[in-house]
């Protein structure tokens, strides 16, 4: 039988206060999270970006109680993960790879090379692809590949998304049931979806399948939570965790939640649906934040699905789902990273007049030029500004 590595990809999340800084450093690095028409902008970028975010960031994971649980509940459902499928049968070791803190993936890889490993099965801890997520690990998995010749000649298969797998819709279904069930009006308790949002145009114009799985998701977990109540039950989908100025996927949580609560609910229940663990959008950023603006705009009873954590049955559906990446047909890495269109992921080069994408490149270009200049001015504090006293 031959020894598999089960390679567990997740985000990661800063385990120390004094981590948050370089960790919101790593993540604005990454290309597949801020898009950027000049690669050589993205660090300074990023360096800035991470500056001006990290007292936010700070003193939410300060109110968690200083640190991310992100890692510990990942190595947890990877153990969890490993002795279900040895169960099972199968020689499997799980490895943990994180992509913006500790373990980062390089060093899951190499573990997985030390440890003799004949066959890797990769499995995101996203139930729904994107390119900010899902698809930013498996194209750092592709650079180590290219890099790696030992690790190049191991073969792999990746899962690249399980959104509908029956496992985890069970698993969902089944929390929401529970919460649902010690509602004071079961039957008209509303079920509030809230997922990470991506902005916009990751969707309508990189073609990311996010939106479209996360609808579908929230479509088959209702299906089933009918089934398992005796009773349909409203709800309603929206998208939290917005960044920066661009448009996010809308409705935004904040906005759903105050109409809601203008519309006259009552009772929510909200369910976070594309984390599989807590983290500080759930127990920050939901059980804090819209708590409070859900309560100010009139829901008198806010409840919140736990995240899966280790649930037994998602830990079962991810064992599932294991066992069926290796006896079904071969996804490598560059068939997992794979956009369902041809799609260029930065705009084009070309110049051309008129207001097009072209001119846009170019108004995003010269804005990062006198952004630069500014951002230098700031720190030498020599510059134009200076001279004509506005600074
Ligand atoms: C489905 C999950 C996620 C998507 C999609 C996603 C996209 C995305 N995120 C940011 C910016 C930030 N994300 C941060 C933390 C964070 N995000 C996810 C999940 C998704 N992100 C997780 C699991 C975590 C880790 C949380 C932890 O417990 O540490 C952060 C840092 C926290 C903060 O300052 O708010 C940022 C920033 C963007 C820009 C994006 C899509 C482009
Ligand atoms: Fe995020």
């Amino acid at each position: 039988m031959a020894r598999v590595g089960v390679l567990l990809l997740n985000l990661g999340g800063p385990e120390r206060i004094e981590d948050v800084g370089p960790f919101l450093y790593n993540l604005f690095s990454d290309p597949e999270i801020i898009r950027l028409p000049t690669p050589a902008l993205q660090k300074p970028l990023a360096w800035l970006i991470s500056t001006l975010r990290s007292g936010k960031s700070k003193e939410a994971y300060r109110s968690i109680g200083g640190g991310s649980p992100l890692r510990r509940i990942t190595e947890q459902q990877a153990r969890e993960l490993q002795s279900r499928l040895r169960q099972e049968g199968v020689d499997a070791t799980s490895y943990v790879a994180m992509r913006y803190w500790h373990p980062f993936t390089e060093s899951a890889v190499g573990d997985i090379k030390a440890d003799g490993v004949e066959e890797v099965v990769v499995l995101p801890l996203y139930p729904h692809f994107s390119i900010s997520t899902s698809g930013s690990s498996f194209r750092e998995l592709q650079r180590l590949r290219h890099a790696d010749p030992a690790f190049r000649r191991l073969p792999i298969r990746c899962i690249r998304s399980w959104y509908d797998h029956p496992g985890y819709i069970n698993a969902m279904a089944g929390l929401i049931a529970r919460e649902i069930r010690n509602c004071e009006a079961p039957a008209s308790a509303h079920i509030f979806f809230s997922a990470h949002g991506v902005p916009k145009s990751y969707v309508e114009e990189a073609g990311d399948p996010y939106q479209k799985e996360i609808e579908a998701c929230a479509a088959l977990v209702m299906e089933r939570l009918a089934q398992l109540l005796g009773h349909p039950n409203p709800s309603t989908l929206a998208y939290q965790s917005r960044v920066g100025p661009v448009e996010w996927l809308k409705p935004y949580t904040e906005d759903a939640l105050r109409e809601l609560g203008e519309q006259g609910v009552q009772e929510l229940v909200v369910v976070p649906i594309s984390f599989v663990s807590e983290h500080i959008e759930t127990l920050e950023e939901i059980d804090i934040e819209y708590r409070e603006i859900a309560t100010e705009a009139g829901v008198s009873h806010f409840r919140r699905v736990p995240a899966l954590d280790t649930d037994p049955t998602f830990i079962q559906g991810l064992a599932d789902l294991v066992q069926e990446a290796m006896a079904g047909p071969e996804v490598n890495l560059d068939m997992a990273a794979q956009l369902p269109k041809k799609v260029k992921l930065y705009p084009q080069d070309k110049w051309a007049w008129g207001w097009n994408n072209s001119s846009e490149v170019w108004n995003g270009r010269l804005a990062m030029v006198g952004f630069s200049a500014f951002l230098l001015e700031l720190l030498t504090g020599h510059g134009p500004l200076h001279a004509l006293g506005l600074l």
